[in-house]
């Protein structure tokens, strides 16, 4: 099967918040993503607003609702409230109607993503914010790591989808230090675990052109990828429609 691509577009928001104005504009380069044939755009807005803004949400759900086969994915911390002119997480969920949130155990601090939930801890408090965006017609992921049990907790608290946490394997693939096979068994492993479970298997995190066939093929029935940082660096040595091509052939049945 086909894994939908979906454009993260937080790294254009960071060039554009480096001058004043308004250059890159961000919702025309998602609307080229999409024109070039992605299937979503993501984005990750934080409560420091160090690259997607709360202004930039509302402009790019206008532009993804109407269009059937493409996707708009907000990304964040559920727990994260109003900080400035940032209204909070599930304030910017509910009012722009995402077609999936996938949430993420951030905390500010952190200079990216990099673990997934602890549902033995946060599943009780996740459980009502589930039920409150699945009632909104939005879809539920859960940021994990690829741990069975954990998995398993996440289809309990009703979530619909699980994108994995795919930072050590992105590592292990560019290590070349044995450690790889482990760690796509891993990978593959909790996979299977979501597919018994009937969640949906999304995954992101570090991908890029190198790993994503390999993590494809243990993984088939993996519904999305979410791909910014080395997506936003392949725009600057191939140009964004080579990009885009590359990516989209690497997301194809192979
Ligand atoms: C959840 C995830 O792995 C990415 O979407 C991450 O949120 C990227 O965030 P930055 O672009 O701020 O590194
Ligand atoms: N959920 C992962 C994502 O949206 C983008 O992660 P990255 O490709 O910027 O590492």
């Amino acid at each position: 099967m086909n894994t939908a691509l979906s454009i993260n577009i937080n790294k254009i928001a960071l060039i554009r918040n480096s001058r004043e104005g308004n250059y890159p504009d961000l919702i025309e380069y998602a609307r080229q993503c999409i024109d070039l044939g992605a299937a979503g755009i993501t984005v990750h807005p934080r409560p420091d607003q160090r690259h997607i803004r709360a202004s930039d949400i509302a402009p790019l759900a206008a532009l993804c609702e109407p269009l059937v086969n493409v996707e708009f994915n907000i990304e964040g911390n559920p727990f994260a409230d109003a900080q400035g002119s940032y209204p909070g997480f599930m304030a910017l969920v509910e009012a722009s109607k995402p077609d999936q949130a996938t949430l993420v155990p951030d905390t500010d601090s952190q200079l990216t993503s990099d673990h997934g939930f602890d549902l033995s801890t946060s599943g009780k408090t996740l459980e009502p914010i589930i039920r409150r965006l699945k009632d909104l017609g939005v879809r539920v992921s859960l940021f994990m790591d690829p741990d069975a049990e954990q998995i398993r907790r996440a289809a309990d608290i009703g979530a619909d989808r699980i994108e994995l946490y795919t930072g050590p394997y992105a590592w292990a693939h560019k290590a070349k230090d044995g450690s790889l096979a482990e760690v796509i068994t891993r990978f593959a492993d909790a996979a299977e675990v979501a597919k018994s479970v009937n969640l949906g298997v999304n995954a992101g995190h570090d991908l890029n052109l190198d790993n994503l066939p390999a993590l494809r093929n243990a993984i088939p029935h993996l519904l999305e990828v979410s791909i910014g940082h080395a997506f936003t660096v392949d725009c600057i040595q191939m140009g964004i429609a080579g990009a885009m091509s590359a990516y989209l052939d690497a997301c194809i049945k192979s």
